[in-house]
This record gives structure tokens, sequence and C-alpha cells, in this order.
């Protein structure tokens, strides 16, 4: 068995525009995903996942897109189970062309599911180093953010940028435009999250923004700005000007607003981190639920949004500096 894990992470900057080549500034945060890849003698697929939302549960198929295993449990949580870890293991099968090889695949996570921290990026760049390393092949950082990167794109419809797998594959701050990924210098930023409990779908948000975009010329504008706020917060960030970059994340999470991938519980989370004093806040990932990031040195916004109602969990994350670690 082959044993991986792999970070989250939050955006800084640039979430959604860059989609559509804007650059953006994720940065890597200690919540890893655990995936163990150990081979069959079949060519079944057996999931466990044990740190879903929900409760634990085991299936077991023998892959590909039209072979749904025959369990009793719902929809979303099969989708949930299935669909990033089976186009994961494609890959694998991809790159070791080893088309027919089945695999024990177990999964736990300490990053919540849908709330834009980066779950599915960590579960694909943790499940291909896992698998890939099962069938004695160890690939280079690039290429592991590559074939995780294609994972993405393939379950968001061929609508993902090359952001999220990127930082998690590599650890610590990145700046990724288009197909140019690469690692940035960032001082230790006192990073708070809010989490409101809930999720968004990224597929179908990412979808939203495309339709408001191609719909309105100021949606598209808007999509430019925050490209403009992100090469503002790279300057911000080279310069260690914290202040600089809270009032900029103010400014992407109000563009963010506008193109409708906010909430209310995260409009919430981020007005009770800016009134207990943030140097600024937004909204991480793809939005429509789920977390909030802060920079606040003090204890403030932390106690702040634990008394937020619609906030279920706050917490201070610390930048990963690793990426993938290969622990078995
Ligand atoms: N512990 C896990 N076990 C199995 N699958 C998981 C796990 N964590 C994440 N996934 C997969 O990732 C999907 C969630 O990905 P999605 O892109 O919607 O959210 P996210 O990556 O957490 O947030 P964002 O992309 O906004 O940062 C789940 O539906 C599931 O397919
Ligand atoms: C919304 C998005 O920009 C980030 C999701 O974490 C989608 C992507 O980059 O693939
Ligand atoms: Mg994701």
């Amino acid at each position: 068995m082959a044993v991986s894990s792999a970070p989250g992470k939050v955006y800084l900057f640039g979430e959604h525009a860059v989609v559509y080549g804007e650059p953006a500034v994720p940065c890597a945060i200690e919540r890893r995903a655990r995936v163990g890849v150990e081979q069959r003698s079949d060519n079944k697929l057996r999931i466990h996942a044990e740190d879903l939302s929900l409760d634990g549960f085991t299936v077991e198929y023998a892959g590909g897109a039209n072979d749904r295993p025959d369990i009793d449990a719902s929809e979303s949580l099969l989708n949930a189970a299935m669909g990033y870890i089976d186009s994961a293991i494609e890959q694998v099968r991809d790159v070791t062309d080893e088309g027919d090889v089945g695999f024990d695949v177990t999964i736990e996570s300490d990053i919540p599911l849908g709330a834009g921290l980066g779950s599915s990026a960590a579960v694909a760049v943790a499940a291909i180093d896992a698998g890939t390393r099962e069938l004695g092949t160890t690939l280079e950082t690039d290429e592991l953010a590559d074939r995780a990167y294609r994972t993405e794109h393939e379950v968001q419809s061929g609508q993902a940028s090359r952001a999220d797998t990127f930082c998690s594959a590599t650890g610590g701050a990145v700046r990724v435009e288009g197909e140019d990924c690469r690692s940035l210098e960032a001082p230790d930023l006192p990073i708070v999250v809010g989490f409101d409990g809930g999720a968004g779908d990224t597929g179908k948000l990412v979808a939203g923004v495309r339709e408001l975009r191609d719909e309105y010329g100021f949606a598209a504008d808007t999509v430019d700005a925050i490209g403009d706020v992100v090469r503002n917060g790279e300057q911000a960030l080279a310069d260690g000007d914290v202040e600089e970059l809270g009032r900029l994340m103010d400014f992407n999470h109000g563009l963010l607003s506008a193109l409708g991938v906010s909430s209310r519980s995260l409009d919430s989370m981020v007005w009770a981190a800016r009134d207990a004093g943030a140097h600024g806040a937004k909204l991480t990932g793809a939005g429509g639920g789920g977390c909030i990031v802060a920079l606040d040195p003090t204890d403030e916004t932390e106690t702040a949004l634990s008394y937020t109602p619609g906030c279920e969990d706050a917490f201070r994350a610390a930048l990963a500096e690793t990426g993938v670690e290969r622990l078995e």
C-alpha cells in the first residue's frame, strides 16, 4: 500500500477569475487529505471514505462511468465518493499504462468538503501520487499537479484552473495564470478561517459566473477587475504589507459577491471579521457557502466568528510549506 497526503488551501486572491486566464494567489494550509491506495487482484475499485461530512462509507464497483455501485446510498453521497476519486484513478491508469488494474482506496481528510478549502484538489493530488507509487512510478511534482488538474477539469465539466491542484501539490503560496504556475515567497500570514458548515458545488458556481460573464459586459469587466486586484495583491505580498493585503481582500470579496458567488452566511462572517478588526476578509474558493479567510494577528476575529450566527467553526490556519507528502 502507498499512502500520500496533500494540503488544502485558501485563496488570498483571484478565484473564479483564474478560470478565464487572470492570475490568482492561493496559499496551502495545514489541513490535509490522506489517501491510501492498494492494488487489488481484480479490476474493481473499492473506496472507503472516512471523513466525508457525512458518516464514513464504503463502495465497491468495477469502475467507469456506466458502472454505478449497487448500494443503498443517496446519489449525492455516491457522486461525492466517486467523482474526483474515479477520475484520479483513471489518471493513475493512464500514467502507468495499466488500464485494467483495480485498487482499494482509503480516504481520510481534515478538509471540509465543498467548502472552498480545496478538498477536491487535495484528494486528487494525494490519490494520484499514492496510486502511481503503488504501481512503481513516482511522479515529479509538476506532472503530479498536471494530472490532478486534468481530474478537476474533467469533473468540473471542462471548467477548471490549475490553481488548486498546483498549490496542493507544491505547498506554500503560489501564483497561477493560465498554464504558468510558480511558487511565491510569502511572509507568515495571520490567516483565520470561518466555516459556515455548508458547501457549494464548484462546477455549478463556475458555470454561473461564466453565464454572467457571457451575458453582461460589466460582469466580464468585474472578472478583469479581479485580475487587477490580484496584481496589486502580489505587490503587497512581496512588500509584506498585511494592511494593504487586507484592503485588497475586501475589494476582492465585493467583486466575487457581485458575480453572485457569496451567500448570506459568508457575508455575515466577512462582516464579523471586519468588525472585529481584521485587516481584511473574503470568501475563499468557489463560494456559495463554506469558508471565509481573514487576516488578523490578534485573537479578535476568531473569537468574533465563534459567536457569529451561521459560523460553525473558526480556526487559525498555518501556511503548509510542504505540498504532497509521501507517508508510506
Ligand atoms: N474526504 C473525501 N472523500 C471522498 N471524496 C472527497 C473527500 N473530500 C473531497 N472529496 C471530493 O471532492 C468533492 C468536493 O469538491 P469541490 O471542488 O466541490 O469542493 P472543494 O474542493 O472542497 O472546494 P473549492 O473547490 O471551492 O476549494 C467531493 O464531492 C468529493 O468528490
Ligand atoms: C472557483 C475556482 O476558481 C476555485 C475553486 O477552489 C475554480 C477553479 O479554479 O478551478
Ligand atoms: Mg475543489
